[in-house]
């Protein structure tokens, strides 16, 4: 029950949500929530009203009603600015005539124009500044004015405007909690999608090299630490130079994506891949002996020269990869020091013929 509730709300927190990421930082959440909480205020006010047979305050509240849907409907049809200004101008209105006409003053109901001022904080950005300090401004000046004056509520005995109070604080604190909760959550997950963003090489789909580099850092000081073997390999595409001259710079590009997805699947999953430059990538095997570490990546290189990439008009190319590896030893205090062995062992692959790889070990004697 409650987990279907939960599907419906972020359904409706999402209503017309279509770029995930774009500029819209968290306004469209906090316009589809305003409209929820409108909607379901004004439900709950036409059932209250109309069984206490008071039936101009429940029209009032069904014409709300229209209006909250009117609003949702055009954020649903994608004007998003539509829905945006007319939420503040419904509840404007709405706060303002209950308060001034049908309420009276003394409900407290005009602390509801809080909401409205917090609204227009949060949705409306630097460019539409003039609509948003509109509706700060009215917001203010019908809230001193329901401060000043002292209209007597038609409808409203005093045990109900203590009720009112009561439910105008609860309304506004939960109306705080959630916008705050909702900007929260968004700044969140654009950060994550950012971070992602920020570490991915965008061709081959792998960590880039700043974010290789990173997990070479970590794990380099990790299996110090834990005085691990750890083995770092640094691959090289063999004669792509050739291949790109030949098929052309596209074909070189879908052969660095298929073998990057190729090498990516049959590393182990605590071991990290990432595109170093170019045609280089590196791969960093925590916690492995120099042996196993030749077994993974012979079978690496053995699986890209098995591989078929054939490109849109039929040609197939053929791909091998060379291979550099080296592993930590105990004179070795720097992670570029295993690096820089890695690309000997790469260099020793190369001028021995490529399609190979070459271990380099006991280095420090
Ligand atoms: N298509 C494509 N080519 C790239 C990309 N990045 C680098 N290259 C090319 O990769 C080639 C690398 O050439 P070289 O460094 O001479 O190496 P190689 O031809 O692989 O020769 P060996 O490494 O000695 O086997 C250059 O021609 C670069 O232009 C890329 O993202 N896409």
């Amino acid at each position: 029950m409650f987990s279907s509730i939960k599907k419906i709300t972020e359904k409706l927190l999402n209503l017309g949500f279509d770029d995930e990421y774009g500029n819209d930082l968290n306004q469209k959440h906090v316009v589809n929530f305003s409209y929820m909480m409108f909607c379901i205020s004004s439900v709950l006010m036409l059932i209250v009203f109309t069984s206490r047979c008071m039936p101009s305050v429940a029209i009032f509240s069904f014409v709300g009603l229209f209006l909250g849907l009117i609003g949702l409907r055009y954020n649903y049809r994608g004007y998003f600015y539509r829905a945006q200004v007319l939420m503040p101008i419904i509840k404007i209105v709405q706060i303002g005539i209950l308060s001034l006409f049908y309420f009276g003053t003394n409900s407290g109901l005009h602390w509801l124009f809080v909401n409205v001022v917090a609204y227009s904080f949060v949705v409306f950005r630097s460019d539409q500044r003039s609509t948003k300090y509109w509706v700060v401004c009215v917001s203010a000046l019908l809230f001193l004015a329901c401060e000043l004056l002292d209209t007597r509520g038609l409808y409203l005995t005093k045990i109900d405007q203590h009720a009112v109070i009561v439910l105008v604080f609860f309304s506004v604190s939960f109306y705080f909690a959630m916008v705050i909760h909702l900007v929260m959550n968004r700044l969140k997950s654009v950060n994550r999608h950012l971070r992602i963003l920020a570490e991915k090489d965008e061709l081959t789909g792998l960590s880039n090299r700043r974010k290789v580099l990173a997990d070479a850092v970590n794990i380099f000081a990790d299996s110090v630490i834990n005085r691990e073997s750890c083995v770092f390999a640094i691959v090289d595409l063999d004669h792509f130079k050739k291949i790109n001259d030949t098929f052309g710079h596209e074909a070189g590009d879908l052969v660095l994506s298929k073998v990057s997805k190729l090498m990516a699947s049959v590393i182990r999953p605590q071991d990290k891949i990432g595109r170093y430059g170019g045609e280089e990538f590196i791969v960093i095997l925590p916690n492995t002996t120099l042996n196993a570490a030749e077994r993974i990546m012979e079978h690496m290189r053995q699986s890209v020269e098995d591989m078929l990439i054939e490109t849109e008009h039929g040609i197939v190319i053929p791909v091998t990869i060379s291979i550099g590896l080296a592993s930590i030893e105990s004179s070795v205090s720097r992670y570029e020091e295993i690096l820089a062995q890695a690309d000997k062992g790469l260099y020793e692959a190369k001028r021995s013929g490529r399609n190979r790889l070459s271990a380099q070990s006991n280095y420090q004697n």
